[in-house]
């Protein structure tokens, strides 16, 4: 692959200045839906209400003496009668976006059953890819390649949404790109059109399953993920030329809440079992990197967070859209939601610019790097400094006697 001009080359030099990438804490939204037409039949009362753009309430004289937390602050907080399309210009936009920067980005729903995770998904998608594809009409001077990839995990099993073989498919280890799943089909794009045709085709293979909560209630983990490849066409054909490469990742989790709530028997309940398996290894791995980045995160306890590995603290910009249903009888399962909601916004991604070289370009950017930690050398500094200096000088040249 090739070599960046100008613009990005001058960001991926920046990245490499600051070796740490750009940190930042995951967007952790919070959007409540109203009430359904089953709950006000029931006479369901709605308990929670937003009193601000970034604080939601819980409103219950009774459960409020219970020594709960009864307020709850968030980056945004969206009330009944938001539209999709103001949750999405609410940050989400932002962090989907980065994507055409070179930078990978991930959105998940997480929520109970019925709360309202596919509708909101649904409509994200659909508003990133729309302003993804006005973005490249507006960027003539790039050429771009989409491809999209679908998968679905559903016992612990991930299945391709694009394939109609459904043998699962195996999780390998790469030691550049992380986890990467095993014969996943890549559809590389056509048009906007080709796309929707692959989401219907998606929609119409995930597992759907009739629960007791959600007539339409989907027990599977669905992750829909768009690359996008892009090269200034003026380096095109030439040694120079670099590519940037990143994902973005639509998910939309099962529905969160015990598999016993859901009235669940049999092979449904076997279903909530593995599903607690994703989730609750989530749901871990969120709490333990809440509180910092010390010692052992069990990322490879289940598939999900294997897979989702660089948007859980990795390399990567992160957005949580946690859904509630307002009503009193979900009341547990919306703080439990909630408290998910809280570790989240406490865990930092790294996210940096993925730029792909083509190997003549990086010799070039090595040499580069190798005179310059040279001339440093010659300046003085401490002993210490010098150790430093010498070992990245041997590992550039390691790299690049390993390229020519
Ligand atoms: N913000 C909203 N405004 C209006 N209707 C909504 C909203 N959110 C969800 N709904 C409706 O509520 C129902 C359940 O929503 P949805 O299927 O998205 O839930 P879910 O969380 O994905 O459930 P599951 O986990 O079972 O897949 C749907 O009929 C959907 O149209």
């Amino acid at each position: 692959m090739g070599a960046i001009g100008g613009e990005e080359l001058k960001k991926w030099e920046k990245m490499q200045g600051a070796p740490l990438g750009s940190e930042e804490k995951i967007l952790v939204l919070v959007r409540l839906r109203p009430l359904s037409e089953k709950e006000i039949s029931r006479n369901e009362v709605s308990d929670w209400e937003c009193i601000n753009e970034t604080s939601i309430l819980y409103r219950n004289s009774l459960q409020e003496r219970s020594g709960l937390p009864t307020a709850y602050t968030f980056d945004r907080v969206y009330r009944g009668d938001c539209s999709t399309r103001e949750v999405y210009e609410g940050g989400t936009k932002d962090i989907a976006l980065s994507v055409v920067s070179g930078i990978n980005s991930t959105i998940f729903a997480y929520g109970q059953t019925s709360s309202g995770k596919t509708y909101t998904m649904n409509g994200i998608t659909e508003f990133t890819v729309a302003d993804i594809y006005d973005y490249m009409q507006k960027h003539e001077e790039r050429a771009f390649v989409l491809k999209f990839s679908a998968m679905e995990i559903y016992n612990e099993v991930v299945r391709d949404l694009l394939s109609s073989d459904s043998s699962p498919l195996r999780l390998l280890d790469d030691p550049e790109k992380g986890t990467i799943i095993e014969k996943l089909t890549e559809e590389t794009l056509r048009d906007w059109d080709h796309l929707k045709d692959l989401l219907s085709v998606c929609e119409a293979q995930r597992q759907i399953g009739e629960t007791y909560l959600n007539e339409n209630s989907s027990r599977s983990h669905q992750i829909l993920r768009l690359t996008i490849e892009s090269s200034a066409r003026e380096f095109i054909g030439k040694d120079n030329k670099t590519t940037l490469s990143a994902s973005v990742n639509f998910v939309d989790l099962a529905g969160s809440e015990r598999a016993s709530q859901s009235l669940s028997v049999g092979q449904r309940l076997k279903e909530g079992c593995h599903i607690n398996r994703s989730l609750l290894t989530l749901g871990t791995v969120i709490r333990k990197l809440s509180k910092g980045r010390h010692g052992h995160v069990n990322y490879r306890d289940s598939k999900l967070t294997r897979i989702l590995q660089p948007a859980l603290g990795g390399n990567a910009r992160t957005g949580i859209i946690c859904t509630l249903s307002p009503a009193r009888s979900h009341v547990e399962q919306s703080r439990n939601t909630l408290l998910f909601a809280c570790c989240a916004k406490e865990v930092t991604t790294n996210a940096q610019v993925n730029v792909v070289m083509s190997d003549k370009a990086l010799v070039k950017h090595l040499q580069k790097e190798l005179a310059r930690l040279e001339s440093e050398l010659k300046t003085p500094t401490t002993t210490c400094d010098h150790v430093v200096l010498l070992r990245k000088k041997d590992q550039q040249i390691e790299k690049a006697s390993f390229l020519s």
